[in-house]
């Protein structure tokens, strides 16, 4: 049987599914998930590597935007369910789907691709560097004093329904994706992601609800979350799940997370994706007994260099040559003159002598301002051609906030 690769379309639909969820463990996503992803996902720019009537392959793609530094929001390809056949492994299929997206990606112009990996050890070869961190805590809620900010108390709690109250949080949610770099501006249909709650994926916890901040009748801030009860001898236990939680000021999210903490027969307070610089940190009496956790979490590839170092703003001026090496997308491949500031920059090819060489893929875990050059040169990933550009590029590429995305995809 010859193998062909071949673009989604409506009556490959449940096959290609069924290769995807088998390739994944036997993963079986409820309905009305298998439906979002059917709805979200770009077909034309999605394949299928078939051998002879089955699906051995699969690969997506959504049309994104990524918050850059300076607050713009790029189009992102975004990289999701790729799967292989076990039976088929390990012998370029993924490759080869990976060869094809990003022609095609080139073709339809956007200036990066993202992704969230399975395994981190995937996707560095195809050029993808880790762009943001994601946070994780597990607050012992009885030992843990919060300091909370002034105008909490100003702040009135309310917990609603899901389906009541999500189209409110997702206007808040659109206006503050624009002020942290790394976060998704999710465009309409996407609204539909947070009402998923399928009780298989509940593990052992209540279906979730929203609690609401406002401040004179005006929605400030909001958290969904789950409650996971547990009992021992000597007494509950019980953990405090949230999975979301957004705030537009200190006080809406220090009236959250003194909620959050007081919940009746809770221990536990649990934070699954948070950024790596989030509030409670400095709000909690004991960071400790946070017992914090970081990950990688969102892989970035610039696809167009040029406009990628030209979409974003930098912390401060920079005039830098990049050498930049591109095995998989050798458009990207060469000398490139970035040059700019806080207010904008430019970047074009050039002739001129380089000053710093680094692979695609540093640059992309470099770009968002989440991981620094200078740390990257540290490990051998970046090389100083000229004295005093490594210091200068990498206060450039800082961040303020630390680059985050707030969900997988
Ligand atoms: C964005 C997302 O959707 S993340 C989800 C990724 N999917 C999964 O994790 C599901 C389970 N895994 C799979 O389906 C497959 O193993 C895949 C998709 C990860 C890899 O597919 P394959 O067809 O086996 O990969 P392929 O043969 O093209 O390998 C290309 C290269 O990647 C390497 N590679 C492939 N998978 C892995 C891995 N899991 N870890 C490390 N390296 C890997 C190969 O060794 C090869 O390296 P080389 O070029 O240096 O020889």
């Amino acid at each position: 049987m010859s193998n062909e690769l071949r673009v989604l379309t409506e009556p490959d639909w449940k096959a290609w599914l069924d290769a995807l969820e088998w390739a994944f463990g036997g993963l079986h996503d409820a309905p009305e998930e298998q439906q979002l992803w059917r709805d979200l996902l770009d077909f034309d720019r999605s394949f299928g590597l078939w051998d002879g009537d089955r699906p051995v392959g699969t690969f997506g793609t959504l049309a994104m935007e990524v918050t850059v530094p300076g607050g713009t929001a790029l189009a992102a390809a975004g990289v999701t369910t790729v799967s292989v056949a076990a039976t088929h492994r390990r012998r370029g299929v993924l490759r080869s789907m990976m060869r094809r997206a990003l022609d095609t990606y080139r073709e339809s112009g956007e200036p990066l691709a993202i992704l969230t990996a399975s395994e981190p050890a995937i996707y560095g070869r195809f050029g993808f560097g880790a762009a943001t961190q994601s946070l994780a805590a597990d607050i012992e809620i009885h030992r843990v004093g919060l300091d909370l900010p002034a105008g909490v108390d100003d702040i009135a709690l309310s917990v609603a329904e899901p389906a009541a109250v999500a189209g409110r949080c997702e206007e808040l949610y659109a206006r503050l994706a624009r002020t942290r770099p790394g976060m998704f501006p999710r465009q309409p249909g996407w609204e539909r992601l947070p009402l998923l709650d399928p009780p298989q994926d509940r593990a052992g916890a209540s279906e979730q609800r929203y609690v609401l901040a406002e401040r004179d009748g005006e929605l400030a801030g909001y958290a969904r979350y789950a409650l996971k009860p547990e009992w021992e001898a000597a007494g509950a236990k019980g953990t405090v799940i949230v999975r979301d939680l957004e705030a537009a000021d200190p006080a809406a999210y220090g009236a959250l997370l003194r909620y959050l903490s007081g919940i009746d027969l809770m221990s536990t307070l649990s934070l699954a994706n948070r950024p790596v610089d989030d509030a409670f940190l400095h709000m909690v009496s004991d960071v400790r007994r946070a017992r914090t956790r970081v990950q990688d979490r969102l892989y970035l590839r610039p696809m167009d260099v040029g406009a990628a170092l030209a979409g974003r703003t930098y912390a401060t001026e920079v005039d830098v040559v990049l050498d930049v090496s591109d095995a998989s997308c050798p458009w990207n491949e060469g000398r490139w003159r970035l040059s700019g500031g806080p207010k904008g920059a430019v970047c074009e090819p050039t002739a001129d002598a380089a000053d710093l060489a680094l692979p695609v893929a540093a640059l992309g875990a470099a770009y968002l301002g989440g991981t620094s050059l200078a740390a990257l040169a540290a490990a051998g990933r970046v090389e100083e051609l000229r004295p005093g550009a490594l210091a200068r590029a990498a206060t450039a590429f800082t961040s303020p906030l630390a680059p985050w995305m707030p969900h997988g995809f």
